[in-house]
């Protein structure tokens, strides 16, 4: 997992590294621009392309200008710098970097106005003007510039972060932007790309190594790591000699009814294939055949015997209740007499909303147990939020109060465990919007704590798991159903099994 640290803990990194590496600050910044053109070159084949970069008179415009250089040292023909000059403060490191192009005969523009862009030429622009040290939205000239920027419609590359883009906090509707195509990020992502807002200022992102030490990093305060594929390696153990069905152990899965059925037979097949010893599903008997035809190796279990004698339940390692189950009074009662029985379960879909909707029940989940609602079942259990910052805040605060696992579901969906901790899945993308997914992943979860995993292990690397095996079936299709994504589950666990 990668430690992702909020921008001042950034800076702290930079004087660490300066410091221990005995550099200077100008030489941690050259090492930047070079791995930011090591990445532009990737991206910007034809060296004949147009390159306009605008500067700012701080450190990222300081970036923006050892970036001109490296680029016309690579052979990079048409590179135009523009000086963004809509404020007096610049940097000693702008300072170094403007004498050292000057040097050179650098064409180079002053802007003060729009009207000094117009004889920029079509092809890509560098967005060097502001960086991680933004302390406002933008306003003013700024806020113009970044419209007009945005009117051209040319691919924008971003250093280190969009210009206007906060690195962390509420990232607010009316905020501007330069949108960038894509940003080149120095060492970690900003906590901020993680979120659906940051769709308005970057469509993609990739992080290059600027050298800072990684150990001072890792070592920081913060809530927030990033899963790595290592990770899931580590934890997924491979089935030894002479195990059996026993040993997988047995998952309840209680989801359906008449309209949804389906969304129950998708969770048993997550559950399946997610390698559980045995899987029980339990749904109205009006599904049975279609359980039969579609997964002969899941067994049945009638709803009136889930409230006969509590030990009905003991031979299973975990319960999972919600998809697709309905919300009517039987299913209210049947919840609460799963509550009562005072074991984790795994919570979605329908038995979220019941949960939102009945404070009391809520308080009756007991320690460990996981809940998995994306963004709108979230603020039905916990009230509605204006950014997805406050949502993260808040689910970080229930977590901790309910002692339970939270699954925020999205592109990026976020683990929280019972001490506030935030796991981030990298894996998954929007190829996987279709119903039914979140089923799968009820179903994996439900699998893997089957297994023997603990509740936030399970959580976690069913996620990435989960999103690993819609990536791979995205590499050829433009959207992947959720039972081919469960269907593929096995391929993907024995590529994460060491
Ligand atoms: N460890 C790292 O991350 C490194 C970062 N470097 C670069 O340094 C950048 C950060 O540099 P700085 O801290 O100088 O910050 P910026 O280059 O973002 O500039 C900050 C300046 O802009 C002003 N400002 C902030 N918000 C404004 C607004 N809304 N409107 C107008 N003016 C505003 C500030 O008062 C300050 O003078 C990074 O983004 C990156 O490009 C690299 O050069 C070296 C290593
Ligand atoms: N754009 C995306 N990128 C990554 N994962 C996605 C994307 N869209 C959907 N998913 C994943 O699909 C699942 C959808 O869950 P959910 O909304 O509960 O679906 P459903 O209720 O239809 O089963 C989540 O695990 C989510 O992370």
């Amino acid at each position: 997992m990668q430690k992702l640290i909020n921008q001042q803990q950034m800076r702290s990194a930079d004087v660490f590294t300066i410091k221990n590496l005995d550099i200077s600050s100008i030489e941690l910044m050259e090492t930047a621009s070079m791995a930011f053109v090591n990445e532009f070159v990737q991206e910007i084949k034809a060296i004949e392309t147009p390159v306009n970069i605008l500067c700012g008179k701080g450190n990222n415009g300081a970036d923006g200008l050892a970036i001109a250089r490296i680029l016309q040292d690579k052979g990079y023909s048409s590179v135009a710098v523009y000086l963004i000059d809509f404020s007096e403060k610049e940097t000693a490191e702008y300072q170094t970097n403007l004498n050292r192009l000057k040097d050179l005969w650098f064409p180079l523009t002053t802007v003060k106005t729009l009207e000094d862009l117009k004889n920029m030429k079509d092809g890509v622009i560098i967005d060097a003007v502001l960086g991680s040290g933004l302390n406002k939205p933008l306003s003013g000239a700024y806020a113009e510039l970044a419209t007009f920027i945005n009117s051209l419609n040319l691919q924008v590359i971003a250093v280190d972060i969009p210009t206007g883009f906060p690195a962390e906090g509420v990232i607010a509707k009316t905020d501007h932007f330069i949108k960038a195509d894509l940003v080149i990020c120095f060492q970690r992502p900003k906590i901020n790309f993680f979120f659906p807002e940051s769709a308005a200022a970057l469509n993609r992102f990739r992080v290059v190594s600027i050298g800072l030490d990684e150990e001072f990093i890792e070592k920081q305060a913060s809530p927030y790591q990033l899963l790595e594929q290592h990770d899931i390696k580590d934890l997924i153990q491979p089935r030894k000699p002479f195990t059996h069905k026993g040993t997988y152990g047995h998952a309840l899965i209680i989801a359906g009814q008449k309209e949804t059925m389906g969304a129950a037979i998708l969770a048993a097949k997550g559950c399946l294939y997610g390698g559980a010893g045995l899987t029980t599903l339990s749904i109205p008997e009006s599904g049975l055949t279609a359980l039969n035809t579609t997964l002969p190796e899941v067994m049945y279990l009638d709803r009136k015997e889930l409230t006969s004698t509590a030990s009905v339940l003991d031979k299973f390692k975990i319960i999972a209740i919600g998809p697709g189950l309905g919300t009517d009074a039987a299913i209210i009662e049947l919840l609460k007499s799963l509550l009562m029985l005072k074991r984790p379960l795994i919570i979605d879909a329908d038995a979220l909303h019941l949960l939102g909707n009945d404070e009391s029940l809520m308080k009756q989940l007991t320690e460990g147990s996981v809940l998995t609602p994306h963004m709108k079942e979230f603020d039905h259990l916990f009230g509605a939020h204006e950014s997805w910052w406050a949502r993260l805040e808040t689910a970080r605060e229930k977590a901790v109060e309910l002692k339970c696992v939270i699954v925020l579901k999205n592109q990026y969906t976020f683990i929280i465990d019972q001490q506030g901790k935030v796991r981030i899945n990298p894996t998954g993308n929007p190829a996987m919007g279709q119903g039914g997914m979140g089923d799968v992943l009820t179903g994996l979860i439900a699998s893997l704590a089957a297994q023997g995993y603990k509740a936030i292990e399970a959580a976690y690397a069913a996620c990435f798991i989960h999103g690993t095996s819609g990536d791979l079936l995205a590499v050829t299709r433009v959207s992947v159903k959720a039972s081919a994504v469960a269907e593929h589950l096995p391929e993907v666990v024995k590529g994460l099994t060491r």
